[in-house]
């Protein structure tokens, strides 16, 4: 079964999917299981918090969880299509969900890599890594702050991934700086054995382009009404 539907918006189709799909394998699932248990544990408010965290919905409901993203998100609503959600093919590229800890000083993905992310035979593309070591390091900047610009990122491949494996992808903090962040990545095997990706990023928060928009939507609306 898909879990993917069209819905009819006065602009556009546009596609929602729903997680997770009939693609996932054992290892996705249980581990998508395991981190949606510890999201449950944490909002029924039980007991034990030294792990509480938090499931990133979808690309669109996830900008709202940036500062400023919730009015950043009507702006660019019906137009906005992150890379990585584009194939829609369940299992055919990215399939992925991220998750964050309650204090944002942590994310993690479950990340399983479809036939479409090829690089060398039988083992996934460097530069498909990298994508998803920025979207999950730029998802977490952008939880921290506003939404950010990847102003740097420093990737150091140790070991090939397997084309259909599922990986953990695993990003922290190191440092934040006014208007930049400092946040570092891991992705390995999914007991955590094998490193196969280190990276190191520096991002921007865009505040300034937030108040751009600002300003561009109140000129829009003087405009119309006043002139
Ligand atoms: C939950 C939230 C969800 C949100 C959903 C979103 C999901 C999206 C996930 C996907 C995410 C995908 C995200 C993407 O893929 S973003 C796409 C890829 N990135 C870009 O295209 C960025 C292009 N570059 C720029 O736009 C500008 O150069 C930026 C904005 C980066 C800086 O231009 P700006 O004019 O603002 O700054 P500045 O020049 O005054 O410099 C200021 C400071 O920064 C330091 N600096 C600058 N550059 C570098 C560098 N390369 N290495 C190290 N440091 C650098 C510089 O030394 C200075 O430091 P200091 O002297 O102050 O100490």
């Amino acid at each position: 079964l898909h879990w993917s539907t069209k819905l009819l918006s006065p602009a556009s189709l546009i596609y929602i999917t729903f997680l997770p799909n009939s693609s996932w394998g054992k290892e996705m699932m249980e581990l998508y299981n395991h981190y949606n248990r510890l999201s449950k544990e944490a909002t029924e408010g039980q007991e034990d918090h030294g792990e509480e965290w938090t499931r990133l919905p979808s690309y669109n409901r996830t900008l709202k969880y940036a500062t400023g993203g919730a009015y950043l998100s009507k702006i660019i609503q019906s137009k906005a299509r992150l890379f990585t959600r584009n194939i829609r093919d369940p299992g055919a590229a990215f399939e992925y969900v991220l998750f964050f800890r309650q204090d944002k000083l942590k994310c993690v993905c479950i990340f399983q890599a479809g036939h479409l992310l090829e690089g060398p035979p039988g083992h996934v593309h460097g530069g498909a890594i990298a994508t998803m070591i920025d979207t999950v390091t730029g998802t977490h900047a952008s939880l921290l702050s506003a939404p950010v610009m990847t102003a740097n990122l420093n990737v150091n491949y140790r070991s090939p991934i397997p084309l259909g494996s599922t990986v953990l992808i695993e990003s922290i903090l190191d440092k934040e700086d006014g208007r930049k962040m400092y946040i570092s990545c891991r992705v390995t095997s999914t007991d955590g054995s094998k490193l196969h990706t280190e990276a190191t990023g520096n991002f921007k928060s865009g505040k300034l382009f937030i108040i751009k928009h600002y300003m561009c939507i109140n000129c829009k609306f003087y405009l119309n009404n006043f002139t």
